[in-house]
């Protein structure tokens, strides 16, 4: 079957047979002009967007279908988190190859309904239209967190530790991967576990909503461009400098032992490589033991990697214990 044979109205009804159906916030869900939703009103509603182009953000020799959709909604979902938010309502767009095979995108769908499942998201519209260009997947999300409670970029104090939840440089390190004839060096195992870092990024709502409750994280930011831009953007918007050590930085011992294979630095993949889709941001550390405690009994790593001081910029201090400067690259649209 192709899409010229079931159209435009024939595929929405197809993928929207992927979806699972929606919960009582959703009054008027897929099917009209707009979606009708309910929302408390003791709660801030968060409001976000972003695209995935294929080329760009993903090739059919990099990602499957299914992962692919997880992605897709693992970003958004990862954006609220950033806020302290919990995900709720998506709209998802699609510009679509009029060649596209229509199995891929019912994949696709499986893929979106999988996460969203996980995360209580409902799925209540979208757009599609046809493009000579790639597929071009948007997916936009609400969420929403207690009035006055959302994280921000801009709280950092000078004296706070800066935090990295779980671990970094791991998509990086499965997209290298992917793309090395050195893979094969790997157990089928070691290789699963680099290819779930790239394909299916855990967004981590669950740690979000715990700094966000403690009262003592001052800010945060999800981890989509690398832990050096992330960092650049919280000690900018706060107006404070970063320092961080390298020694702190928590990369998976799979993704070390790729790097070694690889003849890669698994410092570059961790501090520029992006999509780990991770929070970093910044905690008092008043509130760090009990905060450390509540992510541990819910199974969530956190590390501490440096502390906030006074002046300006994001500094690394080396294993070899010189400090520099680190530049503010990662991944960028125009310039990478
Ligand atoms: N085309 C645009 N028009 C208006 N605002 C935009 C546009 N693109 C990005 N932004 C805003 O710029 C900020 C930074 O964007 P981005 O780096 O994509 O954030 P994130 O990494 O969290 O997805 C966000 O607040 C985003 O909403
Ligand atoms: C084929 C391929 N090449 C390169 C990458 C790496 N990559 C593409 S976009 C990106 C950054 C994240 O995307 P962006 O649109 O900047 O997300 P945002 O910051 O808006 O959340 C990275 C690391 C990839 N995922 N796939
Ligand atoms: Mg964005
Ligand atoms: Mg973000
Ligand atoms: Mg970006």
């Amino acid at each position: 079957m192709k899409l010229q044979d079931v159209g435009e109205f024939g595929l929405i009804e197809l993928l929207r047979a992927k979806l699972q159906p929606v919960d009582q916030s959703v009054v008027v869900g897929i099917g009209d002009d707009a979606a009708v939703l309910s929302y408390d009103a003791a709660m801030n509603v968060l409001l976000t967007t972003d695209m995935l182009v294929e080329g760009i953000h993903f090739r059919e020799d990099t990602i499957d279908f299914q992962s692919l959709g997880w992605k897709s909604m693992a970003a958004s979902i990862s954006d609220i988190a950033a806020m302290g938010g919990i995900p709720k309502h998506a709209v998802i767009s699609l510009a679509i190859p009029p060649s596209y095979e229509i199995l891929k995108l019912e994949q696709l769908y499986e893929g979106i309904a999988e996460i969203g499942r996980l995360h209580h998201t409902c799925i209540i519209g979208g757009d599609i239209t046809k493009t000579n260009g790639p597929l071009v997947i948007s997916v936009t999300l609400t969420g929403q967190t207690e009035q006055g409670q959302a994280l921000l970029r801009s709280g950092a104090q000078v004296g706070d530790l800066v935090f990295v939840t779980n671990c970094i440089g791991g998509s990086a390190a499965g997209l290298a991967c992917l793309q090395s004839d050195r893979r094969t060096l790997l157990t089928p195992d070691q290789q699963i576990k680099l290819l779930h870092f790239h394909q299916r990024p855990q967004p981590q709502v669950q740690a979000g909503r715990i700094l966000a409750g403690s009262g003592f994280c001052s800010s945060c930011n999800d981890i989509s461009d690398g832990l050096a831009s992330e960092l650049h953007e919280i000690a900018s918007a706060s107006g404070v400098s970063i320092r961080i050590e390298e020694s702190r930085l928590p990369i998976d011992s799979s993704v070390r032992n790729f790097a070694r294979i690889d003849g890669s630095d698994p410092v570059n993949w961790a501090l520029y490589g992006g999509e780990d889709y991770q929070l970093t941001g910044t905690i008092n550390p008043l509130g760090y033991a009990s905060v450390l405690t509540e992510f541990q009994l819910h199974g969530l790593e956190m590390s501490i990697v440096g502390r906030v001081v006074q002046g300006t910029g994001v500094l690394l201090e080396r294993l070899s214990g010189e400090t520099i400067p680190l530049a503010a690259s990662g991944y960028n649209h125009f310039t990478t």
